[in-house]
């Protein structure tokens, strides 16, 4: 073993003792498609097992119907190919199931594979990614092994953050987006991802207890049907007493304060007609809800009457806590017309605010759920509405709107020589060579175009005109005189002295880095109808090279 190598393999060694195991205890080298063995073996019996290769992971098309894409499930694949291990038991179960005509040297080999001499070059997690190009750039021996583990983390991470990014762009900075989907997510792992990356991707919090101990999302939840519904009448309340907010005096009947301010809410002049009588068994649970939770009192307004009942109702406990001094939340509606309900109950609030003077009534929190998406998002906001804060679940989590991103993980060189792989759709002809990528920005500060380079080509300057070519459309190219030059692709893994491995930076430190890149994009690559495509480009040697290429490898049709 030479000097280089050593020092390589004890940096190696001393990076893994600091990079934990992926997330999921499930994600080791044998989750993967069995043909990565098989392939592994036809390599390893062919000899060309350490010859290295370089591939691309990357998808043709941004999800949604949009023109951008979050990258996510970086961080995931780092963690994997940190403590990449072929077990024992690992080996024996492959053993068992391929051919028996498989060496034991084979085995053997597999018991020595770690993922020391393999380069990962990425993009930041949480940037703004486009079609074509790499997210990641895989070099080293054995790369077909990490194809499914690395597709099966960034597919689903970057497809639901960039949905839950969709959903914060359509409600606005100033809402708060809690992420509801836990039960309706694609099983546990589906959950716990879906909580993460929606985090990521814009939303403030989560319902999932897990996910929030897991990567310190901040955890939200309000009120249940089932709550309200358990209770039959004010009678099942046998502990009445609530201690004022400052220690200073008991109230020895709450029940009994809430009741009194529900009449007087019934008796307002506003109020005439809009109800009469609210359901007892509703107010009875939510004055159960406030006595155990007085600092934190949100309640489930629709399961009998949203206008009739729910608020009032609402209003009444509220009221009496505010006696005590204890501030109410608000309230959350679950069905219905949501944009009528929340102005609704804006109204009855305020009107509580004037007429008993209670500063800042009008100004309570109204959360909105039921089967929330952008469509819903977009149409309440066209409509006009006060709520507050959006509960969703379904549409985020299971990515209702495209089940896949559809990333791939294309070889581009071998032993030093470009590869190619040609398809009848010009969109999944792959882009070969080992490159080099770089955003340039323009004079208002937005990114112009992104632009793939070969790996030795000089990179673009600041002030120097370049040559943007579309890949595959001749006709399609642009001379840009960038202001600020970015290197998308940095080094992950493993990192050398010279060359020092990229920071896994946290969560939150991802989440601000999305959130500040979407805010420099140029709007009309964002909006929902018709956006702008970005442009994704190479260079004038990379186009003639790939051009060459495929002429090289194409053959000749012949007419009869
Ligand atoms: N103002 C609105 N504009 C557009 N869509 C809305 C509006 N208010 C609610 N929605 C959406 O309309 C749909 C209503 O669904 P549905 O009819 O199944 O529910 P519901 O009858 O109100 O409630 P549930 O069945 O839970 O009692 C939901 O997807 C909801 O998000
Ligand atoms: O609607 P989603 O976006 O998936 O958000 C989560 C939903 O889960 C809860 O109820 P659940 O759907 O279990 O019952 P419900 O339909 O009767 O409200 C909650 O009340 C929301 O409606
Ligand atoms: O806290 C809530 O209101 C909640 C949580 C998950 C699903 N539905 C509602
Ligand atoms: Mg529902």
């Amino acid at each position: 073993m030479d000097m280089e190598a050593t020092a390589n393999g004890s940096i190696v060694e001393s990076q893994r003792l600091l990079i934990d195991g992926p997330t999921n205890p499930m994600v080791t080298p044998m989750l993967t498609d069995l043909y990565q063995y098989t392939m592994a073996y036809a390599y390893w019996k062919a000899g060309k097992h350490d010859e290295r290769a370089v591939f691309d992971l990357y998808f043709r098309r941004n999800p949604f119907g949009g023109e951008y894409t979050i990258f996510a499930g970086l961080e995931e694949c780092i963690r994997f190919i940190a403590n990449f291990k072929i077990t024992e038991e690992d080996i024996s179960f492959l053993h068992d199931v391929l051919p028996s005509t498989c060496e034991d040297g084979f085995f053997e080999y597999l018991r020595g594979v770690d993922c020391s001499d393999v380069e990962v070059h990425a993009i930041a997690e949480g940037s703004v990614v486009f079609p074509k190009v790499p997210l990641l750039r895989v070099e080293g021996p054995i790369v077909q092994l990490l194809e499914t583990p690395f597709l099966n983390l960034v597919n689903y991470a970057s497809l639901v953050a960039t949905n839950a990014a969709r959903h914060r762009l359509v409600a606005g900075k100033s809402k708060v987006l809690l992420e509801f989907g836990l039960r309706r997510a694609q099983g546990p792992d589906g959950g716990i991802s879906a909580s993460k990356y929606c985090y990521l991707g814009g939303f403030d919090a989560t319902s999932n207890v897990a996910a929030g101990r897991l990567f310190g999302i901040p955890l939200r939840g309000t009120h249940s049907h089932a709550f309200v519904s358990s209770f039959m009448s004010p009678d099942e309340i046998i502990e009445k007493s609530l201690r004022s907010s400052d220690g200073s005096c008991t109230c020895e009947d709450f029940v009994s304060l809430v009741q009194t301010w529900l009449s007087k809410i019934q008796w307002l002049p506003s109020f005439r007609g809009i109800f009469s009588e609210t359901n007892q068994s509703e107010l009875a649970a939510f004055t159960s809800y406030a006595l155990a939770f007085p600092n934190s009192f949100l309640a489930l307004v629709d399961t009998y009457d949203v206008i009739r009942s729910g608020v009032p109702n609402f209003c009444a406990v509220a009221l009496a806590l505010s006696d005590l001094g204890y501030k109410a939340v608000g309230i959350r509606l679950d069905s219905g017309d949501l944009a009528y309900f929340s102005c609704e109950a804006r109204k009855f609030f305020s009107v509580i605010e004037k007429e008993f003077d209670v500063p800042g009534f009008g100004k309570m929190s109204i959360t909105a759920s039921n089967d929330l998406n952008e469509e819903t998002l977009d149409a309440l906001n066209k409509q006009g509405h006060e709520v507050d804060a959006f509960g969703i679940g379904t549409y985020v989590v299971t990515c209702y709107a495209q089940a896949a991103l559809g990333c791939v993980f294309k070889l581009v060189e071998i032993n030093n020589q470009p590869r190619i792989k040609l398809s009848e759709d010009v969109s999944k002809v792959s882009i070969p060579c080992k490159k080099r990528c770089y955003r340039l920005y323009g004079r208002e500060g937005y990114p112009l175009v992104d632009i793939l380079t070969g790996e030795n080509e000089p990179p673009p300057k600041v002030g120097e005109r370049i040559l943007c070519r579309h890949p595959f459309n001749e006709s399609k190219r642009a001379y840009v005189v960038p202001q600020f030059v970015e290197e998308l692709l940095k080094c992950y893994w493993p990192g050398t002295s010279d060359k020092p491995r990229e920071e896994l930076p946290s969560l939150q430190k991802i989440r601000e880095r999305c959130m500040n890149q979407l805010e420099q994009m140029r709007p009309d690559h964002m909006r929902r109808l018709n956006p702008t495509p970005y442009k994704v480009s190479v260079s004038a040697k990379l186009y003639d090279f790939i051009h060459f290429l495929w002429l090289n490898e194409a053959p000749v049709g012949e007419l009869q």
